[in-house]
């Protein structure tokens, strides 16, 4: 444990008055301990924050929990966190009413396209994009925006953001056997061919061969999954990746969480830390 209880209460209430050297300050408290390299989000309760605010139906919502996700994101790169995921629209969510979904994929072309201007926090930090899930789906405007942003993007290094966006965990689990199949087809016809043996064995699928495959072979498995509203499911959200996450559920929506949570998620995972490490060498 590195901190006390009652210091990690006293510093998760009084960060969130805290400015930018505050911060840093608790950054660097922090940084004693082991920090995450990978935290992924899902945005939960955009809907119900436009409902209790009186903001206009549709993507009223959305549009404070971009501003909270900017937000977050930069807290999480000051804290050099090089790996941030986040579920921005689901397989599932295209069942919404046809007027929602176009509303919420019209606010997140245009934020897409913001991402890479000038002043963008993509640009200040340094961070390569990339789109997650079955793009395919998508519209054109929406699929083009998603590629400009990856090209702009691409050499940046100092962090990856992935949005996964048109995904479901099962999809994209399909979507790398497959291909995992695929190429082990291919390298059987190839060792046949050449008279090499039967290729049996080296056409056997192994869990590696198939991590190859996915989409999210861009950052390694996440430690810690936030989700807001107080919810505990993953709801197909990175399900092969999740083995070793620790789940943390703050009881706010997601246009209300602030810096408080992300440092309580933290100090979760700090405390949690020996506990994992030893889980995952018992494996
Ligand atoms: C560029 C970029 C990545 C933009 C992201 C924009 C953004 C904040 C999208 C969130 C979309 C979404 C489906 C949130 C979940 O809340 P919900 O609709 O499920 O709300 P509810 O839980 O109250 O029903």
């Amino acid at each position: 444990m590195f901190m006390e209880k009652w210091v990690q209460n006293l510093v998760t209430h009084l960060s969130e008055r805290l400015g930018s050297f505050s911060r840093k300050c608790i950054y660097s408290i922090l940084s004693a301990g082991p920090l995450p390299r990978h935290i992924a989000f899902i945005m939960d309760g955009n809907r119900r924050y436009a409902k209790k605010q009186n903001l206009e139906e549709g993507a009223g919502g959305h549009r404070v929990g971009f501003l909270s996700l900017m937000n977050m994101l930069g807290y999480c790169y000051e804290l050099e966190v090089k790996y941030v995921t986040i579920y921005a629209f689901s397989i599932e969510n295209f069942k919404r009413r046809p007027e929602e979904v176009q509303s919420t994929m019209q606010l997140i072309k245009e934020k897409i396209e913001g991402l890479i201007e000038k002043e963008s926090i993509v640009n200040r930090y340094g961070v390569r994009v990339h789109f997650i899930g079955n793009l395919n789906l998508l519209s054109e405007p929406v699929r083009l925006a998603a590629k400009r942003a990856m090209d702009a993007s691409k050499s940046n290094s100092k962090a990856v953001l992935s949005i996964c966006i048109a995904y479901t965990s099962t999809d994209e689990i399909v979507h790398a056997i497959e291909e995992t199949c695929e190429e082990k087809r291919h390298d059987f016809r190839i060792l046949e061919n050449s008279g090499a043996g039967s290729g049996l064995e080296e056409s056997l699928v192994g869990v590696r061969d198939i991590e190859k495959h996915m989409y999210m072979k861009v950052a390694p498995d996440p430690d810690i999954i936030i989700r807001t509203s107080g919810e505990t499911r993953l709801s197909n959200f990175l399900l092969w990746q999740s083995a070793s996450a620790l789940l943390y559920s703050p009881r706010v929506l997601w246009p209300e969480i602030g810096f408080r949570h992300l440092l309580q998620a933290v100090l979760d995972f700090q405390r949690n830390f020996s506990y994992l490490e030893n889980k995952q060498k018992q494996v």
